[in-house]
């Protein structure tokens, strides 16, 4: 065990990592002296105390070092400032070269288009595992300008990328309180429950319907569910770069989802069929037979487009609000009827 470590008193390891507070509450260290030193306190403790823990004195030190070092890392990898991500190009499917050599910074939104079975979620999958030409596409990864050897790659793939995927089942039983909760004492955030707080708050303003923190997790819906996914990687994870398979059709609010990341200055990547998700990045990647074939920043011309999508979205959300309500659909709005030259196919 670090000298440093056994050093420190009892309330100031267990404010700086909740793991440990955990272990020191259940051993009922506090009751001791919360400003004692962990070694003072582990040399105090008798035979009844070790064998209720089931440990002898060597055993707790190594334990307590072990959840020490897992909050070391945790901060090494917090503590790495991403600010850039590079994308090179490797082969198509055909075994063509992809011309492609993209550099990423905090607070991008690029979204991933193409054919169903083009290879978007290939190109999420090699950032996922940070690719260093190892994979069927062959691209490589750079952070901040560098290539990472095994040893980086081992330790910040997983840390540097949070991915969000298509499939998303729960089948813990727990209320969303109590996961969301254990999740930010997990990722040793400081305010455990105000962050848990935070998170369901943000999910309820990305999700359709409102939830609350007592409900089973498996009573979430499909959009629910995304929401608070979105909610919670926006909060809680630390990792500056989210990848996200397919948010349509999931009932949340795609535009507030976007600005709850960008806030939160992660590099987001999107795999998307959405016209309207699309058109909402900074940047569009093209890909076709596995490859990148093109880059395009939305015109401005889109951007105008985009504002009446949206609308056309926002009153189709309208009608299937009163289909839910069993309205019937006799009349549409104006903003959706065709002209009577489109209705008669005129020019
Ligand atoms: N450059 C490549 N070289 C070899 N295989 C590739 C390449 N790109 C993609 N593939 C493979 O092609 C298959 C389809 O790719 P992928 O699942 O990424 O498509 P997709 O665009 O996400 O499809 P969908 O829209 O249906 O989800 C996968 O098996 C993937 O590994």
């Amino acid at each position: 065990m670090t000298l440093s470590l056994l050093s420190m008193t009892i309330a100031e390891v267990s404010q700086r990592h909740p793991a440990i507070a955990e272990f020191l509450a259940h051993a009922h260290a506090h009751d001791a002296k919360p400003e004692r030193s962990l070694g003072a306190w582990i040399d105090t403790l008798d035979d009844d105390q070790l064998g209720l823990l089931g440990m002898d004195r060597g055993q707790i030190a190594g334990h307590l070092d072990a959840l020490w070092g897992q909050l070391g890392e945790l901060q090494r990898v917090a503590e790495l400032p991403l600010r850039s991500l590079t994308l090179r190009g490797g082969i198509d499917k055909a075994g063509r070269p992809e011309q492609l050599d993209l550099t990423l910074a905090p607070g991008d939104v690029v979204c991933v288009v193409g054919p169903t079975g083009s290879g978007k979620s290939r190109l999420l999958a090699d950032i996922e595992c940070l690719a260093q030409g190892d994979t069927p596409s062959q691209r490589s990864t750079l952070v901040n300008g560098r290539s990472l050897d095994p040893a980086e790659r081992a330790a910040y793939a997983g840390r540097l990328i949070a991915q969000l995927s298509q499939n998303m089942n729960f089948v813990v039983d727990l209320s969303v309180g109590e996961f969301v909760l254990m999740h930010a004492n997990c990722r040793m955030v400081p305010r455990p429950e105000q962050a848990t707080r935070e998170v369901i708050a943000c999910a309820n303003e990305l999700a359709g319907e409102q939830f609350n923190d007592n409900i089973p997790l498996t009573q979430l819906s499909g959009g629910q569910t995304r929401a608070l996914m979105i909610a919670d990687t926006a909060v809680l994870s630390s990792s500056p770069v989210v990848l996200i398979d397919e948010i349509e059709n999931a009932g949340i609010d795609r535009r507030r989802a976007l600005d709850l990341l960008i806030a939160r200055e992660k590099i987001t990547l999107i795999s998307t069929h959405d016209p309207i998700l699309a058109l909402m990045g900074d940047r569009r990647i093209v890909i076709g037979s596995g490859a990148v074939v093109d880059v395009i920043v939305p015109s401005a011309a889109e951007k105008t487009n985009l504002y009446a999508l949206s609308r056309i979205d926002d009153e189709l959300a309208r009608l299937r609000q009163r289909l839910r309500r069993g309205e019937r659909i006799d009349e549409l709005p104006a903003s959706l009827m065709p002209t009577f030259s489109e209705a008669h196919g005129c020019d």
